[in-house]
């Protein structure tokens, strides 16, 4: 499988004041109990807009009912406990669900207005807009170069000259360049655990994505790795619109603009992050982030 993607362009910077949280119900109207807060920002493009999105595992509704809009060159983190459906839900983004059987979505992803769950979505473009990156590194079995320019090669072709330049600036990009330059030639897998995820995200850069998904991308790296990991994800926001899942709170808090707080399958509350970790709208957030469960 290819796991990599691409991302889009531009963002309307600036800090603008919030709207109003509005308590809504499941399925995004305004009308029912104080359950769910969604709070959209009113100074930021909604790259992808979540609509009404279920997803199941055969019977099994992972996803109830999820609204929620990514905004574009952002950084947006997904926190929650274990099994509340933030890997689902970035598996429901780029369909790679689809790899699987008797998986289903339901609902909308509109990604720049258009639905990616439509039949007539085409999975490899896709697949290139919105890229992933998964928890344990996933380096093909071929060189640093390779691994970069395997991707590129899936969608464009390029002459050897523009290929290497491709490659050597995303590898730029993602901060492994002074790292790898000398052994191009070396396979991926000869790489740390860390230059590894860093070969994963320099791949999805490759081929000029519009999201770029991070699923829990430290989790298994040592502390300076993830502080490399966490330097780039800060460095790529202003190109890329960022998803990214951790249960490392203050990796949400230091990397992200806005939080999503999901719980059993709903997102409780959306918001900026700084109101997510000091003031959360609900009680559920609360009690999530000082501790209560989890
Ligand atoms: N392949 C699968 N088949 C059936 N159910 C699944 C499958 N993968 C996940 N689930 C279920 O879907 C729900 C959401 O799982 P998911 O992995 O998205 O949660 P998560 O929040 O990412 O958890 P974690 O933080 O532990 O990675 C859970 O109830 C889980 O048991």
């Amino acid at each position: 499988m290819t796991d990599t993607s691409l991302l889009s362009p531009t963002d309307p910077a600036g800090a603008v004041a919030p709207k109003p949280a509005i308590p809504v119900s499941n399925d995004g109207s305004s009308s029912s109990p104080t359950t769910i807060t969604i709070n959209r920002a009113t100074d930021r493009h909604e790259k992808v807009s979540i609509r009404n999105l279920k997803f199941y595992y055969g019977e099994h509704l992972a996803l109830k009912s999820i609204n929620l809009p990514l905004y574009e060159k952002t950084v947006t983190a997904f926190i929650g406990p274990s099994g509340c459906g933030k890997s689902t839900l970035l598996r429901v983004l780029n369909r790679i669900y689809e790899l699987y059987p008797n998986q289903r979505a339901e609902g909308e992803v509109l990604l720049d207005g258009r639905n990616v769950l439509s039949p007539d979505q085409d999975l490899n473009l896709l697949r290139a807009r919105i890229g992933m990156v998964f928890q344990k590194p996933t380096p093909f079995p071929m060189t640093i170069f390779e691994n970069v320019a395997f991707g590129i090669r899936l969608y464009e072709k390029l002459s050897k000259a523009d290929m290497e330049q491709r490659v050597f600036s995303a590898l730029e990009r993602a901060g492994l360049w002074k790292e790898v330059k000398d052994k191009l030639n070396a396979s991926g897998l000869s790489l740390s655990g860390g230059q590894q995820q860093r070969l994963c995200i320099a791949r999805g850069i490759a081929v000029k994505p519009d999201v770029i998904l991070l699923d829990e991308p430290a989790s298994a790296l040592d502390p300076i790795s993830t502080g490399k990991i966490e330097e780039l994800i800060n460095d790529l926001r202003s190109e890329y619109t960022i998803c990214i899942v951790t249960h490392n709170m203050q990796q949400a808090a230091r990397v992200s603009e806005f939080t999503a707080f999901m719980y059993l399958g709903d997102v409780i509350e959306f918001d900026r992050t700084e109101k997510i970790f000091t003031n959360p709208s609900e009680k559920r957030t609360q009690d999530y982030i000082t501790g209560r469960f989890g």
